[in-house]
C-alpha cells in the first residue's frame, strides 16, 4: 500500500444549519493529480481552506505525510511542504515577476535564509525565484512588472510563487479561472509538465482540463463526496452523471 501524502479523514464543517463539508475523507497519493469537482457551492473552496488552515473543521483530521496538521497554523503547514495558489490573482502588480516570486519565497521560507549575509541571501533568493520562473516558462519575463503580464502569465506566475517554496503538495484552486481558450491550452500544457514533478490537489471547473490532467477525480455534492475514481470511472458513474455532469457532457 502506498502511503498517501495527504489524507482527509471525515472532515466536517457546518455554517449554521448548513453542512458545507459533511464527513469528507479522501487520499492524495504521491505523484498523482487528484481533482475535486462539484457544482457551485458544493464546498470545494471550504475544503481547500480546511487543508491550508484558513478554516478550522468542526471535526475530522488533516494528515500530511503522516503528520496530523489539523491544528497547525498556515505558516507551519507551508513549512511542512504545502503550497497553494489562489482563485483570485494575488500578485503585486508594481513588482517584477522575479520580485514577486523572491518576496513570496522569502516570506514563506521563514528563517531559511537568515544565516546567510544579506548579499548572499539576496542572490540565493533570486536564484530560487529564477528557477521557479523557468519551471513555469516565465524566465524571459522575469524583469516585467507583474501588472503588465497577460492573465495567463499571471496565473503561471502564481504557480511559480507556489513552486518557490519547494512544496511537496500543490493545492491549485481553479488555476484556469478567467483564462481564454488559448491561455487555457497553454496552462494545461504547463500543468502537464509540472505533473511529473509534483503531487497536486486540483479544484477546477473546466471539465475538459480535469479529464485531461487528473489521475483520479473526487466528486463533491452538497458537502458530501459521492464518488472517487479514475477519469473513466467518474465519467461512467451514473450517480455522478445524474448529480453533476449531465448526460450531455459525460
Ligand atoms: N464563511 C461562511 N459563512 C457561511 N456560509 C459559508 C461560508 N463560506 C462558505 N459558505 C457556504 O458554504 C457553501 C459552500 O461554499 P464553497 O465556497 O466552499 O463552495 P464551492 O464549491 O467552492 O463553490 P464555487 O464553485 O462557487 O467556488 C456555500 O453555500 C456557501 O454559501
Amino acid at each position: 500500500m502506498v502511503e498517501p501524502l495527504l489524507r482527509l479523514d471525515a472532515l466536517r464543517k457546518h455554517y449554521g444549519g448548513l453542512a458545507v463539508t459533511d464527513g469528507v475523507s479522501l487520499d492524495v497519493l504521491p505523484g498523482e493529480i487528484h481533482a475535486v469537482i462539484g457544482p457551485n457551492g458544493a464546498g470545494k473552496t471550504t475544503l481547500i481552506h480546511e487543508i491550508t488552515g484558513l478554516v478550522a473543521p468542526d471535526s475530522g483530521r488533516v494528515l500530511f505525510a503522516g503528520q496530523d496538521i489539523t491544528r497547525l497554523s498556515l505558516p507551519r503547514r507551508v513549512r511542512a511542504g504545502l503550497a497553494r495558489t489562489f482563485q483570485i490573482t494575488s500578485v503585486v502588480p508594481g513588482f517584477s515577476a522575479l520580485e514577486n516570486v523572491a518576496l513570496a519565497a522569502q516570506a514563506r521560507a521563514g528563517s531559511s535564509f537568515r544565516f546567510l549575509r544579506p548579499a548572499a541571501a539576496e542572490a540565493a533568493l533570486n536564484e530560487a525565484a529564477m528557477a521557479a520562473l523557468a519551471e513555469v516558462g516565465l524566465a524571459d519575463r522575469a524583469a516585467v512588472p507583474a501588472g503588465a503580464l497577460s492573465h495567463g502569465e499571471k496565473r503561471a506566475l502564481e504557480l511559480a510563487i507556489a513552486l518557490a517554496t519547494r512544496p511537496r503538495l500543490l493545492l491549485l484552486d481553479e488555476p484556469l479561472a478567467g483564462a481564454g481558450p488559448e491561455e487555457t491550452e497553454r496552462l494545461i500544457a504547463l500543468l502537464t509538465r509540472l505533473k511529473s514533478a509534483y503531487t497536486i490537489l486540483l479544484v477546477e471547473h473546466d471539465m475538459q482540463a480535469v479529464f485531461a490532467l487528473a489521475d483520479r477525480v473526487s466528486v463533491l455534492v452538497y458537502g458530501r463526496l459521492i464518488a472517487t475514481g479514475t477519469v473513466e470511472e467518474i465519467r461512467g458513474n451514473p450517480e455522478v452523471r445524474a448529480a453533476y455532469l449531465g448526460e450531455d457532457e459525460a
